[in-house]
């Protein structure tokens, strides 16, 4: 029976899913058939979030539509604010994006007591409300940090140059705006990862969505994960300059250190999102005339694949392109959920679609059956 466990459910599979597919064979990735790269070299990040959860990408007027939607929604709720505002400054930007998250749940007034949350189409549409609401809390998230103002959303621009507007209170140069939205794309859907795994999970009791994306933020959170992209450039600042690479690594790794934005579970023969982000970070190391970043991050990589043989993972890549671009690194978990949020409530909704409550069995290995000792 001990033989039989899986630890991490490692190689198990749990369920069926139309969603995405990770094959680590021909180390490529499909959102709803289209292979990542593709998407992320010729759609916007609207364009698959329509994707994920329509199941087919917008034509011209369904774009249309769902544009001036997202659009209509992106003023930050105040009641949301508010409870931003009460959290301390030293609280970390994913607990603060978590809490505001749970707030718009409990916002939300079609959320009722009497267990009519439980209804698909109602799903959608606040998955599409919590989407568009994101940018404008992960942005007010960096701007608290740095002790500056809310910036109100501009209905003229698409949706990752309103997010960088909405940031940094300017939208920058096309190249930077097109290496977000591609970050966007490579983050929004992984299969059964943790986060979506909780996702679920929590989707599975017939919970609500916001409970479900609150708990998928929980286990974002950690490095083994979507904290991973914070680590990263923790890392690149240690490590300092591409010559200490080596060196630093051989004592990291004799230290049993796990070397953050390097291994996968599925992927062991490198990520396949890791090309496409990499050249949008060779775009940022280009605009901003940064090559030590380039030089470092290369050094990192070689030396790793001749110490281990361990490839990059996308957090690789997409930590140094968001520090480049100037977020906070606090923050770049935070943008992971943004751009994940899609991938999680579009397993919410399959997940209620053919749902089967998930609770596996455990082997227990406590003491024998013994009596609670008398107290007399
Ligand atoms: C977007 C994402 O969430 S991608 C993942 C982001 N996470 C990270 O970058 C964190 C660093 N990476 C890791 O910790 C791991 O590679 C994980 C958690 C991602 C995958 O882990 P698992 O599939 O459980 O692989 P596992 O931990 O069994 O690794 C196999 C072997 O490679 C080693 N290994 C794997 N990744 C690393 C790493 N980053 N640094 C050092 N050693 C590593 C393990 O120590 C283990 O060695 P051992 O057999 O001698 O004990
Ligand atoms: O698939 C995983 O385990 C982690 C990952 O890369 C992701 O969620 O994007």
């Amino acid at each position: 029976m001990l033989d039989d466990i899986k630890k991490g459910l490692a190689g198990v599979v749990v369920d069926v899913t139309a969603i995405s597919k990770v094959n680590p064979d021909t180390n490529s990735l499909l959102y709803r058939g289209y292979p990542v790269q593709q998407l992320a070299e010729r759609c916007t990040a609207e364009e698959v979030a329509y994707l994920l959860w329509h199941g087919e990408l917008p034509n011209a007027q369904q774009l249309a539509e769902f544009e001036t939607l997202e659009r209509s929604l992106r003023h930050l709720n105040p009641t949301v604010k508010d409870a931003m505002d009460a959290l301390p400054l030293s609280a970390h930007p994913m607990d603060v994006v978590r809490t505001a998250v749970s707030v718009l749940g409990a916002l939300d007034e079609s959320l009722t007591t009497d267990g009519t949350w439980i209804d698909g189409d109602l799903t959608l549409e606040r998955s599409i409300r919590m989407w568009a609401q994101l940018p404008a809390i992960v942005a007010y998230a960096q701007r608290r940090m740095r002790d500056q103002e809310l910036v109100e959303p501009r209905d003229d621009l698409g949706y990752s140059a309103n997010f960088l507007h909405m940031t940094f209170g300017e939208v920058p140069e096309l190249v930077v705006v097109n290496a977000f939205d591609v970050s966007m794309i490579l983050y929004a859907e992984h299969s059964f990862n943790a986060s979506t795994f909780t996702a679920r999970v929590i989707a599975s009791t017939l919970s609500d969505v916001y409970s479900a994306v609150t708990g998928a933020i929980g286990a974002l959170k950690g490095p083994l994960h979507g904290g991973a992209n914070e680590a990263v450039m923790h890392v690149f600042r240690e490590v300092g300059t591409a010559d200490a690479a080596t060196g630093w690594l051989a004592d990291a790794l004799a230290a049993k250190r796990k070397i953050m934005g390097f291994g996968h579970r599925v992927y062991k023969n490198g990520d396949s999102r890791v090309p496409t982000m990499k050249a949008a970070l060779e775009t940022l190391v280009a605009h901003y005339e940064r090559p030590e970043v380039l030089d470092l991050y290369d050094a990192l990589e070689r030396a790793m694949d001749e110490a281990k043989g361990i490839k990059p993972n996308l957090d690789y890549p997409s930590g140094p392109a968001y520090d480049l671009m100037g977020f906070e690194t606090e923050i770049f978990t935070p943008l992971f959920i943004a751009a994940r949020v899609t991938g999680w409530t579009a397993h919410v909704r399959e997940q209620l679609a053919a749902n089967a409550l998930i609770r596996p069995l455990s082997l227990y290995t406590g003491p024998d059956e013994r009596a609670v000792p008398s107290r007399d």
